[in-house]
């Protein structure tokens, strides 16, 4: 783990920071005087130049920019860039074709934070099932009420008028270690440690998010927990981070820290849990065909009659599911996956749905960090790289590898030096809301960092910066969209990268949802219309 090259509070910021603070979203109350006294009354977005970012999409059609060359790559639709000042970084504008753009979404949403994957929320709540389901459910409507969703919600259907209520997780974050039986399912939590001025006190976080502090989620005291879900505690958590709400990410082997206040910020977190053994989540059926308007709400409805909690596997070309792929046949939910029902009610303790859904930071699929002993626990539950995503990334690398044999030498992969060595077993999904941001960082904890990674854009545009082996050169920055792909390989794998800013509608010049494939008007189309998400596929094995 490289060090956290950050300077101290009171001198100068790294490049690779001053980059991260042109591009952040700022927000500032613009004040008047009224009736003698000042006061606020707008908030302001603070105006973002783009001028010095490299949009590929627009070198694709026209000249390519200085330092940056284009590639036509057999097996690539379009041209393939790779840059002369991050030999290892290969850029593949809108390499992941709409169609699959759109089952990654919907997987992204319904099946990758299913159990047992393991999310931000585990540390503070466990195992949640059917939390996208649990969301849409006030959306579900009458029909919904009348097919049985007041089985689960209680009086919630009734008291919405026949909306739907919205659904609150039964279980209440706990803030301190649990105060002896019974344990429950949501206490994994470790006490925040302060963080210090420029230290490495938390250099593991790297997500903020504006105004998070004051969206903390509701703390009530955890009672009226499931009995079945009882005793169960995430293991492996190593206790050194600060997992409180928002921003915690895996930083599966990441070194870096943001803030958006720098010091004293008192926002650094990072919540890495492991969880139990290999299971599963999905029944491994298909829903692909556009129809993704009612399938929330029919997925929950299948759910409720079924028991499974609408973890449903929704993702994979071929019909089956991320569970499905991962070769679980049937059951969709794991070991200690509690079910939908024993998840959500309507007058649970807990946060609702929604909130948490807007809370979701990051899923894992594959092998989990163990931050305590600063390796993969292989032996853990996890949910298994789903097929379709493996497929993805060794496609791409095999494209890659077609430049390497022109000689451009951006890999190896592994000691062979072959594409064909890459076996992708784990990615890190990062969901992105309006205002978070994800700090510069290495991953540089798998075992094999001659293996790339392969890391697929959808959703919103963003803006990436790609820095070198420090935090003192300037990154280059770059604009990303919907269907981009970024493989980091070689010298580019020990290179600082982040995400300072999601481009909101405004300031992508679009009204949001552009790129999305066969855009509706479903749910999933109103997330990603101002959400991003990023799954980055590695080799950790
Ligand atoms: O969101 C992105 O584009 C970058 C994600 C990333 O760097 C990571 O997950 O390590
Ligand atoms: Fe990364």
């Amino acid at each position: 783990m490289a060090d956290d090259d950050d300077k101290p509070c009171g001198q100068a910021w790294t490049a690779f920071r001053a980059a991260e603070k042109k591009y952040a979203l700022y927000r500032e109350q613009k004040l008047r005087m009224k009736g003698g006294r000042l006061r606020a009354v707008a908030l302001v977005t603070r105006p973002l130049d783009l001028s010095g970012v490299l949009d590929l999409h627009t070198a694709c059609a026209g000249d390519t920019p200085p330092g940056v060359t284009r590639h036509a790559v057999p097996g690539c639709a379009g041209p393939v860039f790779t840059f002369e000042h991050h030999p290892g970084l290969v850029f593949l504008p809108a390499a992941v074709p709409p169609p699959q753009q759109r089952q990654l979404l919907r997987a992204a949403l319904h099946d990758y934070p299913q159990p047992p994957a393991r999310t931000n929320h585990n540390a503070h709540f466990g195992p949640i099932t059917g939390l996208w389901e649990a969301a849409q459910a006030a959306r579900a409507g009458a029909g919904a009420a009348e097919a049985g969703l007041e089985a689960v919600v209680g009086g919630a259907a009734a008291r919405g008028g026949g909306g739907g209520g919205p659904l609150r997780l039964r279980w209440a974050r706990r803030d301190g270690p649990a105060a002896g039986p019974p344990p429950c399912v949501g206490c994994e939590h470790v006490p925040a440690a302060p963080r210090t001025c420029g230290a490495a006190a938390d250099q593991h976080q790297h997500r903020h998010r504006e105004q998070e502090e004051q969206q903390q989620l509701p703390l009530q005291p955890a009672e009226q927990l499931p009995a079945t879900a009882t005793g169960r505690r995430s293991q492996g958590h190593g206790g050194h981070g600060q997992p409180a709400l928002g921003p915690g990410r895996p930083g599966l082997g990441c070194t870096g820290a943001i803030g958006g206040a720098g010091c004293g910020s008192g926002s650094g977190r990072c919540s890495h849990d492991g969880s139990g053994r290999s299971s599963h989540g999905g029944s491994g059926r298909s829903s692909h065909d556009g129809s993704c308007g009612s399938s929330s709400s029919e997925a929950l409805l299948e759910a409720l009659k079924d028991g499974t909690g609408g973890a449903r596997g929704m993702e994979g070309p071929g019909g089956g599911g991320a569970a499905e792929e991962a070769g679980s046949g049937g059951r969709s939910r794991g070991a200690s996956a509690p079910s939908f029902a024993e998840c959500w009610s309507a007058e649970g303790p807990g946060p609702t749905a929604e909130q948490l859904l807007r809370k979701l930071r990051w899923a894992t699929l594959g092998p989990q960090f163990d931050w305590s002993r600063r390796q993969y626990d292989m032996a853990a539950e996890h949910r298994p790289l789903p097929a379709s995503l493996a497929q993805l990334a060794t496609q791409l690398v095999a494209a890659v590898e077609a430049l390497q044999h022109a000689g451009l030498g951006v890999l190896p992969i592994g000691a062979s030096g072959r594409a064909a060595a890459y076996q992708p077993d784990a990615a890190i999904v990062n969901y992105y809301q309006p205002g978070d941001a994800l700090g510069g960082h290495l991953d540089d904890v798998e075992r094999d960092l001659s293996q790339p990674i392969v890391s697929a854009s959808l959703g919103a545009d963003a803006l990436f910066l790609m820095g070198g082996p420090s935090r003192a050169q300037a990154p280059t920055a770059m604009r990303l969209r919907g269907g981009d792909v970024l493989v980091l390989a070689g010298p580019a794998r020990r290179c600082y990268h982040g995400v300072p800013r999601i481009l909101e509608p405004e300031a992508a010049g679009t009204d949001g949802g552009e790129d999305l494939p066969q855009r509706s008007s479903g749910p999933e189309e109103a997330y990603f219309r101002t959400a991003r998400v990023n799954i980055s596929i590695r080799a950790v094995r």
